[in-house]
């Protein structure tokens, strides 16, 4: 079991691009969100291609693939179509990702254990091309048990329902699902990621976390940065981390 105590920051830009398609303009270019978030310390760059292309679009991943100094994170869900895709881009790492088209954002983990063979052959195929695959699944043991047997070396553990609890007592509880998930995920091996909802005033707790590799966070990034500008929306949020990873 290895435990690191660098945490990194995958910045997730999705929602530049909510804003762009909202007018379907041109601006804001998510292609320029992510070299700035590069310039800031980002460690890695994270987009979503949702079947129903609500932000992201095929020519962002396209430019990205190209202009990118560090390496896409490319969320997809299991379709013939993102597969076939991904291949075409092959991008350093990928993260399935469940996927429904009416869901306001990512509602749930993958369920893995329900589905090993089908998510073992999508592991399979992606692992062939090169790429790292990571499975964004609850912080359920089940679900880190099957993700080991897929074959999966990562998995990016659902954060939104810490990011979605009221009370002190639901916070203090989701947050000890998620350390014991970071846990019970490297003694399988796995590498272990984390995200989904958490921003400026949740995000200290989970990176103290010991043993996450990396937080993939996007919306509230977005939301700061209309205020800050995205370098120092970026900069504010990796100091955080930094600063709460080196605590704990
Ligand atoms: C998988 C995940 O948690 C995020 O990438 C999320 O998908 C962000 O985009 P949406 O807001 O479209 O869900
Ligand atoms: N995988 C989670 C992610 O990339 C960012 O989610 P959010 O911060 O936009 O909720």
């Amino acid at each position: 079991m290895t435990t690191s105590t660098r945490i990194l920051l995958g910045v997730n830009i999705d929602h530049v691009a909510t804003l762009r398609q909202a007018r379907g303009t041109r601006y804001p270019d998510p292609v320029k969100a992510a070299l700035d978030a590069e310039e800031a310390g980002a460690d890695g760059i994270t987009v979503h291609l949702r079947e129903d292309r609500r932000h992201i679009q095929e020519r962002d991943v396209l430019l990205l693939k190209d202009v990118l100094q560090t390496r896409m994170n490319f969320e997809m869900g299991i379709t013939e179509e993102m597969m076939a895709f991904a291949e075409r881009i092959r991008p350093a790492h990928i993260c399935l990702v469940p996927e429904t088209r009416q869901e306001l954002t990512t509602e749930g983990g993958l369920d893995v254990a329900g589905q090993e063979a089908r998510i073992k052959a999508a592991v399979d195929r992606l692992s062939k091309i090169g790429c790292e695959v990571s499975l964004f699944i609850d912080a359920d043991e089940r679900q880190i048990e099957a993700s080991r047997r897929v074959g999966a070396p990562a998995i990016e553990l659902h954060t939104g329902r810490y990011a979605d609890a009221q009370t002190p007592t639901e916070v203090a509880e989701e947050l000890k699902r998620v350390a014991d998930g970071v846990a019970f995920g490297l003694t399988q091996g796995l590498i272990v990621n984390a995200g989904h909802g958490l921003h400026y005033h949740n995000v200290e707790a989970v990176a103290a976390i010991k043993g996450i590799n990396e937080l993939n966070i996007g919306h509230a990034l977005v939301a700061h940065a209309l205020f800050v500008g995205f370098k120092s929306a970026v900069s504010e949020m990796k100091a955080l981390i930094l600063a709460a990873a080196a605590k704990a």
